[in-house]
């Protein structure tokens, strides 16, 4: 019997950003391996046309909850879905549903957090470090709170090289940044954000370091432990390999080279690959959740949930990876021919998005604009690359995270929770686990059927005819214009063409003296 499975049976659990990527993982796997968890609430608020419920019914009919609706029937009446918007005072939580919560929560996992990396200042502090602050405080009035389990980044410290499992200080105090957000007005803001952020590449990561600290002073009396994920990616092994259903991280930018719109970025090839399938995430996130609660360590502890430094891959071999795998199973309609260059030049990057990306964009859209449709490609190609700009940062730079506290905690689960909780990245097969995350990108975030791949192989080789075409009709002109202007070159076209033919009477005059 697991140990960590039996700790959560009977449990009030109370879980924010539930609706992400992560939460939805989490909360499938608890229901999957704790089916008798007395409830889990979520902080849900009504987004894009749908009410709480609806959300929640949304969630629990998907694919990803499949298998839980067949061990655990009545998963509906164990979600207590809580209309809650972090950005506001208090969470806008009802006084009846902030006392329920604070009465019987048993463990909190808080997962909610603004991901972006160009949010405003004011907007991610509100949600990364206040809500968090807010949360604390909640936290600290639950008489049976056993444990409390907050989710930051591994890029929380991405200004420095070698990352330790501790909490490393923001030159300003988080409660000063907090509060200077209340009178500061969007001017002055923009204006110190640069300065505030300073080595870190985007106000996402400040934020999440300021939460972390935020966590730090506020956890004097409570139970706390910080999970530090690097890339988040595409389910590995739980519920089925290959779940995704965001585009942040790598998932859009595999969408954008499967349907051939980028070809090329800047990028060091042998630089770490540090990515995390999400499930591994919840896995530890989950063991830290038992661990904290029943062995109550003396300090906080940080966990970090990384790949690099257990079993390491390259972006170069992701990048290979990823292109076989379009091979076998393209995408349906794309625009070009998916294709990987990568360079770490500055000027070669830019010269690769002029001519891989932005002339094929022009030139489509000014056949749109000839067949009497509306031109869209440039747009979307500008929008693509400011998106691979920030990610840049990323892929061109290499960390080192200790996992002493992680790899302590594998040390200390029994083999049945190293099974059913496995977060031991050393037992991933990297080509098949990108192999499946391309497959579970083009069924779960681009819902295209595998019955299409036919058809998408004979529109690739489509591509291709068009492409050696386009090409060899360039290179023609390029050519004719060439001659044209200048003596030299035709000579060499002249020198080319009398060699030719001489080559070829004596190829014609031997092969008759034979006969
Ligand atoms: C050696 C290199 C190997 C590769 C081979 C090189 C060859 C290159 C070509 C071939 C590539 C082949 C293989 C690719 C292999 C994988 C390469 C992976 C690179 C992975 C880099 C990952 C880096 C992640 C770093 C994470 C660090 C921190 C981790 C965390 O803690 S949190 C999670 C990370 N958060 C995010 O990812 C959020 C990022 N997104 C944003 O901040 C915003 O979306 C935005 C980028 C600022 C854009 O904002 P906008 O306001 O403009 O608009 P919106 O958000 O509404 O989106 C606009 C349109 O863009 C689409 N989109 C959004 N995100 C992505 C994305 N990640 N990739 C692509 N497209 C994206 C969105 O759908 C919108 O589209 P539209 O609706 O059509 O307009
Ligand atoms: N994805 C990744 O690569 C990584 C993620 N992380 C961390 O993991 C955690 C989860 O990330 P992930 O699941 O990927 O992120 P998502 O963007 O998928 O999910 C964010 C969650 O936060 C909720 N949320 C945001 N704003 C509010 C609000 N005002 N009120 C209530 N809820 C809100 C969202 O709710 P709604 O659905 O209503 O928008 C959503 O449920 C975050 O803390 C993130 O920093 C760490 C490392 C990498």
């Amino acid at each position: 019997m697991s140990m960590i499975a039996a700790f959560y049976s009977g449990k009030s659990i109370l879980i924010t950003g539930a609706t992400g990527f992560m939460g939805k993982v989490l909360m499938e796997k608890l229901f999957r391996t704790s089916p008798d968890l007395k409830v889990i609430y979520i902080l849900v608020r009504p987004k894009a046309g749908q009410t709480t419920q609806q959300r929640v019914f949304q969630i629990l009919n998907s694919k990803l909850f499949e298998k839980v609706k067949e061990i655990c029937p009545n998963v509906h009446e164990k979600i207590r879905a809580i209309y809650a918007d972090l950005n506001q005072n208090d969470f806008a939580i009802s006084k009846e549903d902030m006392q329920e919560l604070l009465s019987c929560t048993n463990i909190v996992f808080h997962c909610a957090a603004t991901v972006r990396f160009d949010d405003h200042l004011r907007h991610a502090v509100q949600l990364n470090v206040t809500a968090t602050q807010q949360l604390l405080l909640m936290a600290s009035q639950m008489p049976k709170l056993e444990a409390f389990i907050h989710i930051s980044t591994a890029f929380s410290n991405c200004n420095l090289t070698h990352i330790d499992e501790v909490i490393y200080p923001c030159s300003v105090e988080p409660k000063k940044i907090i509060d200077s957000m209340e009178w500061l007005d969007d001017a002055i803001i923009d204006e110190i954000t640069p300065k505030l952020i300073g080595d870190r590449p985007n106000i996402y990561t400040y934020t999440k370091a300021l939460g972390e600290m935020v966590v730090q002073q506020e956890s004097e009396n409570l139970n706390i432990a910080i999970i530090r994920p690097s890339i988040v990616g595409a389910t590995w092994q739980e519920p089925f390999p290959g779940w995704v259903d965001n585009l942040n991280g790598p998932s859009g930018l595999i969408i954008a080279a499967g349907k051939g719109f980028l070809r090329s970025i800047r990028a060091t090839p042998m630089a770490v690959a540090d990515l995390i399938p999400v499930d591994t995430v919840v896995n530890l996130t989950l063991a830290v959740g038992w661990y904290t609660a029943v062995h109550r360590p003396k300090s906080t502890l940080i966990y970090h949930c990384t790949s690099g430094n257990l079993n390491p891959c390259n972006w170069r071999e992701m990048g290979f990876q990823v292109l076989a795998t379009f091979e076998k199973v393209p995408f349906e309609r794309a625009f070009r021919r998916p294709n990987a260059d990568f360079t770490t030049n500055t000027i070669t990057s830019q010269y690769w998005n002029a001519v891989s990306h932005r002339a094929p964009a022009i030139i489509y859209d000014f056949y749109l604009r000839l067949t009497g449709r509306k031109p869209r490609m440039t747009k979307v190609m500008n929008r693509l690359l400011k998106t691979v700009s920030m990610l840049e940062y990323f892929v061109n730079r290499s960390w080192e995270w200790s996992t002493y506290n992680t790899e302590m905690l594998m040390s200390e689960l029994s083999p049945e929770d190293q099974r059913v909780f496995n977060f031991d990245v050393r037992q991933l097969n990297w080509l098949e686990y990108i192999e499946n995350y391309v497959l579970g990108v083009k069924k779960y975030l681009l819902k295209e059927d595998m019955a299409g791949i036919p058809e998408a192989k004979q529109h690739l080789k489509r591509l291709r005819n068009i492409h050696y075409l386009f090409n060899t009709a360039l290179l023609l002109i390029a050519w004719r214009l060439l001659i044209a202007r200048s003596q030299m070159a035709r000579n060499v076209w002249f020198f080319i063409v009398s060699f030719c033919y001489k080559f070829l009477s004596y190829f014609r005059a031997s092969s008759t003296l034979k006969v």
